[in-house]
């Protein structure tokens, strides 16, 4: 080996025998020089001296192994008072078999001419004090001259140790306690360390952990894919991360693992560290974002954005495999009433129950989503056309038809479903949801409880109710609506006795909207309660004001609509109006329709007789046309019946009509109901109306509903016509 290829520590050792070399056989020469500038003695002095002071053990014996030379560190690690020259180890220090094993390595080394080392323990016996090198000197025929030895002090390198055994604790504490999974895996990708987490969420039993491959524990889905990040890893010597999940005791248990080579002295990888940080809490609460994100909350179905995703990729697959499907989109009827008349968590309870039931009627690779409120979308990327598409329509119309059974009650709830097929009807995720609202809203429109197909015309007429409803909502508020008052006369005597309300939208550029065109938007859309609301106070408003200056008071006749039955706030609603307006109760008369007493809940009931009790009187509108029946009339606090101008209409030509107008008639005298015909337009049908005992009527006869300012005219030049 030449000086460069020695390791550290060799260098010293062999300067340090070079020095004392020099020194003890009196050979010293300073490096390079040619000539000595001072005497050999003086030489010789300083080189002993040196080897004097050396913190190294180093000494001379002859080849008889007796003591020539040795340093005080050498009689110090011995433990004799003096090295006495001529004396053998054992004589100087007797009795400690450190001695003598130093002797028999002298004696060795004498007989071999090999140099031998050492561990020489010290007088205060313990660990090594010193490593001994016995190096024998030989002249030139080989012949032995002496045994120089060297003792390297060992204390420094015990300190060394001891530091080092003092880290390896430390740190192998702090792996065993860190909030980090770790483990060591060797070229067999067997773990040859687990910390006691790691022991812990494999399962706990050690022996079930070390020795054992990830395949083997704790296994599961990823393992195979872990060991191949592990041979990887071991392979090309390059850090990985890598999502680790498996089960311990029915628990997720989720991981992110970095894996890192470790090398050996020679640089080869020989093993594979894993830390893994437990992601679980992370896990979850990404699968709680993804849920979120994706799901319904209350049904936990698919939502929107999820269903948009499925849809996109059923219409990659029917791209691809050149085939169609289908959307449908489900939207229960009047299920509003259900949320406002039985409260929100029924209503939560129903929509759950349908989720189910829609859910009962497809298949596992059908979609069904909720959209938000009563709104479903169901996706069958598998339909062939439009009678599969019909089929399923009908069996979810059916299956929503059976009762549904919650908390003790029977509900019952219909849907209307409208149907976009792709490609027909369109080719992307939005133009399809758009198709199927339109063919739905269709549904409704003919009478809800139906399906029907996307057809072009739909989407225009869609548009347009949108386009609506938003003009309605923004129409109050801009005072875009009025109300218009129309005539009622006593047929008996001719004379004005009142005026109903009925309201108008002057929709800027399009002129004055009749109410059949923008009160059933506002139905569905829930608005009429608060335009219902607006018109009673200005028709209470009005009727104040004209009954200032009259002796005999008019009355005002309102429209009720069902939804303003939904809520419980309707009498208290009243009441607060007649208050704030100074209109009195009598004054006032409330229209509702058939269908509102066909409900028949003890709510409605209620409400009808709170205010009744208040003063205000009670009609039933567009009598004969509804479903009402008879029994329902003295069930419920009504004061008059108002005959369906379809019933007037003709009324002089068709004796079918005659009949029945006079049925109609006859009940509300059997009753004890006052009676108002609607929609009088000739003489002739207020003379037969009169004829047959009807109280009252109304009609383009006696005034069309005309604005406040020409009622107010009409009012002031009391033009009424008796009918004769
Ligand atoms: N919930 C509310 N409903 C309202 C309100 N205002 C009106 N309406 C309802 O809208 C429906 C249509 O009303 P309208 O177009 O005003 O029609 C009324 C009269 O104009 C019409 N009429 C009256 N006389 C004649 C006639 O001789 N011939 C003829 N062809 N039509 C006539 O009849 C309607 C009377 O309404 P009603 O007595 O209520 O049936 C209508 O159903 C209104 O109820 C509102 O504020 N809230």
């Amino acid at each position: 080996m030449t000086q460069q290829d020695s390791l550290p520590g060799e260098q010293d050792d062999r300067a340090a025998e070079a020095v004392a070399v020099a020194c003890l056989d009196g050979t010293a020469r300073e490096p390079g020089a040619r000539t000595h500038a001072r005497p050999m003695r003086t030489r010789e002095d300083e080189m002993r001296a040196l080897v004097e002071q050396l913190p190294d053990a180093v000494a001379r014996h002859d080849p008889a192994t007796r003591i020539v030379y040795a340093n005080p560190a050498w009689t110090r690690l011995i433990g004799c008072a003096e090295a006495v020259p001529g004396r053998r180890i054992g004589e100087v220090a007797p009795g400690s078999t450190a001695v003598a094993r130093y002797q028999r390595a002298l004696d060795q080394a004498a007989a071999s001419g090999e140099p031998a080392e050492l561990d020489f323990i010290g007088a205060a016996g313990g660990r090594a004090a010193a490593r001994l090198r016995i190096v024998p000197e030989a002249a030139a025929d080989g012949t032995l001259l002496g045994l120089m030895v060297f003792g390297r002090d060992l204390a420094p390198q015990h300190e060394l140790e001891d530091e080092l055994l003092q880290c390896s604790a430390e740190l192998r504490e702090l792996v065993e306690h860190a909030p980090v999974n770790v483990a060591h895996y060797d070229a067999g990708c067997r773990r040859v360390y687990a910390n006691a987490r790691l022991i812990a969420a494999l399962g706990g039993d050690a022996a079930e952990v070390l020795g054992k491959t990830p395949a083997e524990s704790p296994g599961g889905p990823r393992a195979s894919m872990f060991m191949q990040v592990l041979r990887d890893v071991l392979e090309r010597g390059d850090v990985r991360e890598v999502d680790m999940r498996w089960h311990v005791a029915g628990e997720e248990v989720c991981d992110l693992v970095r894996v890192s080579p470790q090398f050996d002295g020679a640089g080869r990888i020989t093993h594979v560290l894993a830390v893994g940080r437990d992601v679980t809490e992370l896990g979850r609460y990404r699968r709680q974002v993804h849920l979120q994100a994706f799901y319904d909350p209350l049904t936990a179905l698919p939502n929107r954005l999820l269903l948009g995703d499925r849809i996109s990729q059923a219409i990659a697959d029917a791209q691809y495999h050149g085939h169609e499907f289908a959307l449908l989109l489900l939207d229960l009827d009047h299920f509003k009433n259900v949320n406002d008349s039985l409260g929100h968590t029924m209503g939560d309870r129903l929509l759950c129950a349908v989720a189910k039931r829609v859910q009962d009627c497809v298949r596992t690779l059908d979609t069904v989503a909720r959209l938000g409120g009563d709104e479903f979308a169901i996706l069958l990327p598998d339909v062939r056309g439009v009678d599969d598409a019909a089929a399923v329509a009908d069996k979810m119309l059916r299956f929503l038809a059976e009762p549904f059974l919650i908390d003790g009650r029977e509900l019952f709830v219909t849907g209307s479903i409208g149907i976009a097929l792709f490609p027909v009807d369109g080719g992307e995720v939005e133009s399809l949801l758009k198709f199927a609202d339109a063919a739905m809203y269709h549904g409704k429109r003919a009478g809800r409880n139906n399906f029907q197909f996307y057809a072009r015309e739909f989407t225009a007429r869609s548009l347009e109710r949108m386009d609506k409803e938003l003009a309605l909502r923004k129409a109050l508020k801009n005072g875009e609506l009025e109300v218009y008052y129309q005539p009622q006369i006593d047929l008996q005597t001719g004379l004005l006795i009142g005026a109903e309300a009925l309201l108008r939208w002057r929709r800027p550029g399009l002129g004055l909207i009749e109410p059949d065109d923008f009160i059933p938007i506002a139905e569905e859309s829930g608005l009429i309660v608060e335009i219902g609301e607006w018109v009673l106070s200005v028709a209470c408003e009005a009727v104040v004001r004209w009954n200032a200056r009259r002796s005999r008071p008019l009355k005002i006749a309102v429209n009720l609509s069902p939804r303003q039955f939904v809520r419980n706030e309707l009498v208290d609603t009243v009441a607060r109006i007649l208050a704030d307006t100074g209109c009195k109760p009598a004054w006032l008369d409330l229209e509702i329709t058939e269908n509102l007493l066909l409900e028949d809940s003890e709510r409605t009931v209620a409400m009808l007789a709170a205010l009744d009790a208040m003063g205000a009187s009670i009609s039933i509108d567009d009598f004969g046309t509804g479903y009402s029946a008879l029994s329902y009339l003295h069930r419920f606090p009504v004061s008059h019946l108002k005959i369906d101008r379809t019933f007037v209409d003709g009324l002089e030509g068709q004796p079918e009509k005659t009949e029945l107008v006079k049925a109609m008639l006859s009940i509300a005298a059997a009753l004890n109901l006052g009676s108002v015909a609607e929609g009088v337009e000739t003489a002739q049908q207020a003379a037969y109306l009169k004829q047959r005992g009807c109280r009252a009527a109304q009609g383009y006869l006696f005034g069309r509903p005309m604005p406040v300012a020409d009622f107010e005219n009409f009012l002031n030049k009391q033009t009424v016509s008796p009918a004769s």
